[in-house]
């Protein structure tokens, strides 16, 4: 399988270094990013192409991976879909924009292409697909970042956004994908809390479910990425398990 990745940062460079072409069918072989030099610098040290026509590089993959950005997504998606090709997204913000849900959805499903979402820095998605169409009644999600991953200057604990996930994403696209994944995992809007606390070193997301069946929380303690400290560590290791299991003969969980 080739794949084309659109984004040479922390996730990118998590990803290249660890997905070996030997131990299985990958061959992670063009890398796009806005910046040449970092699309080029990842390029030469995976042994792949850097990528000056993302319209060429499209006729020689059968996957693309997004971990860019959600403009990214909004921009490049519709092409790559257009031609039949699956996606991995990591922007998932991108799909909170309705009108932008329903285009990419109808191009895929024209096209016969696919688009996989990865679990990202949260765990629990496989219990909120379960029991989204029986009687789940509650989702939330509180995100504890410290001031370097949030890119603030604060001493003290402070809630930056209290809503819905569709605005959090539009007032946080780098930091706050999760609340998109979350949301499109049981059709809702759900309700996201943001919070600044100096005393984390951690990226740290904590989602409630309540419902019929009962209830459960999930909390997941991240490292954040060394290169990118608004990503954790655990966003690229997901996508790479993802990458991994197109070969999975028995899948395990949902
Ligand atoms: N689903 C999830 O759970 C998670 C999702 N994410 C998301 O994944 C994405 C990648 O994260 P990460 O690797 O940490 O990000 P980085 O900022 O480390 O790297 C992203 C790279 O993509 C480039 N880029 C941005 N927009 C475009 C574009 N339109 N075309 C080409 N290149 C572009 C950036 O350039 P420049 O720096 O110049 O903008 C940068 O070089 C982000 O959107 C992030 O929010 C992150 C963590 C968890
Ligand atoms: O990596 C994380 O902890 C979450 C994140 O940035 C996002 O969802 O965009």
């Amino acid at each position: 399988m080739n794949v084309g990745i659109i984004g040479c940062g922390a996730i990118a460079n998590i990803i290249a270094s660890r997905i070996v072409p030997e131990d299985n069918n990958i061959e992670i072989k063009y890398f796009y990013d806005k910046d040449v030099e970092r699309a080029e610098n990842l390029a030469t040290f995976a042994g792949g192409v850097a990528v000056l026509d993302f319209d060429a590089m499209l006729d020689d993959v059968d996957l693309v991976l997004e971990c860019a950005s959600p403009d990214s997504v909004k921009l490049l998606a519709p092409k790559v879909l257009e031609k039949g090709i699956d996606m991995i997204v990591m922007s998932i913000g991108a799909f909170m924009d309705t009108g932008f849900y329903t285009k990419v959805l109808n191009i895929a499903r024209e096209n016969d292409a696919h688009i996989h979402l990865p679990s990202g820095a949260i765990v629990g998605l496989d219990g909120i697909k379960a029991v989204a169409d029986f009687g789940l009644k509650e989702v939330t999600l509180v995100t504890r970042k410290s001031p370097k991953s949030l890119g603030k200057d604060i001493g003290t604990e402070e809630i930056l956004f209290e809503g819905k996930a569709s605005q959090a994403v539009k007032e946080f696209p780098l930091n706050i994908n999760v609340a998109a994944t979350i949301s499109m995992a049981c059709n809702r809007d759900i309700d996201v809390k943001i919070i600044v606390d100096p005393n984390v070193d951690r990226n740290v997301h904590e989602i409630t479910a309540k419902g019929d069946f009962g209830e459960f929380k999930t909390i997941t303690m991240n490292h954040p990425c060394a290169a990118n400290p608004k990503t954790s560590m655990l966003a690229a290791i997901s996508a790479i398990k993802l990458l991994k299991s197109f070969d999975e003969t028995i899948s395990v969980g949902l």
